[in-house]
């Protein structure tokens, strides 16, 4: 159990946050929207209104990003969005995969692209949505797979801008969130 939290204020929402050491110097303030209904809700519908309008498709990363595209896509009465997963299945033919480095992930990560989701962002305006940007690798990654996959990315949207990620001017996001220094 932490013994360490951040009060964050998002989208009309406030949420206790748990402090956790994700290495010997560095901590985090886990963000976990997973299953909280009201927060992916009310963060929806707020980042819908800074969609830029010439979006034509949403592309998120599997886990955490996927219930806020879907609400997202569901308020702005999109039918389809596409999801990068961190596999490659067996259901999946001819699958476009980059590498992928995450701040709570230790070590490489890949992001694949089905056949169905190249089909859906090729030669599409495409933004790409996440619950937090932060070290920025995850979206460089998915950036990467939309080019590979012939998609057009014309913008970045999350939730949270962690650490350096508030400095960013290429981002849309809501709030910022602190990175903290490890305890031991
Ligand atoms: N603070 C955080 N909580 C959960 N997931 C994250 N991914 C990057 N930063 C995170």
């Amino acid at each position: 159990m932490a013994d360490r939290f951040y009060e964050l204020h998002v989208a009309g929402v406030t949420r206790k946050l748990p402090i956790l050491n994700v290495n010997d110097k560095l901590a985090i303030a886990g963000f976990v929207i997973l299953g909280d209904v009201e927060l992916v809700e009310k963060a929806a519908a707020a980042l819908v209104k800074r969609v830029p309008p010439e979006t034509e498709i949403m592309v998120t990363a599997e886990t955490k990003g996927i219930p806020l595209v879907h609400e997202m896509a569901r308020l702005m009465g999109m039918p389809r969005y596409a999801i990068a997963r961190k596999s490659v299945k067996a259901y999946m033919e001819n699958p476009i995969i980059v590498e992928d480095r995450s701040i709570t992930t230790k070590g490489k990560q890949i992001l694949v692209l089905q056949d169905e989701d190249i089909a859906l962002v090729r030669g599409r305006k495409v933004l790409l949505v996440d619950d937090v940007i932060s070290t920025g690798g995850s979206i460089k990654a998915l950036e990467e797979l939309i080019e590979k996959a012939g998609g057009t990315v014309i913008g970045r949207m999350a939730i949270l801008a962690e650490g350096d990620a508030m400095n960013r001017k290429d981002i849309v996001t809501l709030e910022n969130l602190p990175l903290f220094d490890a305890q031991v």
